[in-house]
């Protein structure tokens, strides 16, 4: 019999670095402070800015290990009536989590992220979006976000802690659907780069 695995620790445990886990340290060539930083893909629900129901987050470098971005939510973004779908709201902050690997110049996907939510969102508010990394264990990058309601000080409406894993760029060639991978990597050949980082497959 085999012995217990990450998928079997308690669901709170995912999120909490090991004791051996270290401080983040912002790389020395990511982006400066208040900088914006770019699409890592056209058609990233999150931030593509050629995707026609995406959100087109753009996130801005913060001090740190850290980002920030903005969201209005609009009709389209609804659950219930005249608020905003959770999924709508889960989908921004794993945008802005992920954004913040780029300060570390780390390529990594979402392995779990938990949200809080702790008021309605209205349709038409502004989010104020804010994510920074806690820490850093080998492959794990553990962070933490918040989305307040109106400006960056206004109500907390969402909080959210996630472990994203670093991944090489073989991760997107070998399981993304080929037409798309062919397509960007042909039309977009340095796209591991743009985002001011380097990635070797
Ligand atoms: C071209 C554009 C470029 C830029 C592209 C940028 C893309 C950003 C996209 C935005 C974000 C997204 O939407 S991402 C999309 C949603 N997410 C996904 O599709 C991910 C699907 N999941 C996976 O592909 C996989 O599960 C991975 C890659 C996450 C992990 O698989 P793996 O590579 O086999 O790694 P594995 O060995 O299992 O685990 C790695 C480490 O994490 C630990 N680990 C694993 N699970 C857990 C857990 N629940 N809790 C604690 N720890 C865990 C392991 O113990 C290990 O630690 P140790 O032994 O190393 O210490």
């Amino acid at each position: 019999m085999s012995g217990p695995t990450a998928s079997d620790a308690p669901a709170g445990a995912a999120l909490t670095p090991p004791p051996e886990a270290e401080e983040p340290v912002r790389h020395p060539d990511a982006p400066a402070p208040g900088t914006l930083l770019g699409s890592h893909y056209d058609q990233c629900f999150g931030c593509g800015p050629r995707h026609p129901h995406g959100l087109h987050l753009v996130s801005r470098a913060s001090d740190g290990v850290a980002v920030t971005a903005e969201l209005r939510l609009q009709g389209d973004h609804q659950g219930a009536p005249g608020l905003a779908h959770g999924g709508v709201l889960a989908s921004a902050l794993d945008e802005v989590l992920g954004a913040v690997n780029w300060m570390l110049r780390a390529v990594a996907v979402t392995r779990r992220l938990e949200t809080d939510y702790l008021l309605p969102v209205p349709v038409d508010a502004v989010l104020h979006l804010s994510a920074r990394c806690t820490a850093v264990h080998r492959r794990k990058i553990y962070s933490t976000a918040e989305a307040r309601i109106g400006s960056p000080q206004g109500p907390l409406a969402v909080r959210a802690d996630a472990l994203y894993v670093e991944v090489p760029m073989a991760h997107f060639t070998t399981h993304g659907r080929a037409e798309d991978v062919e397509a960007v990597l042909r039309d977009r050949p340095g796209i591991a780069a743009d985002r001011a980082f380097e990635v070797n497959p």
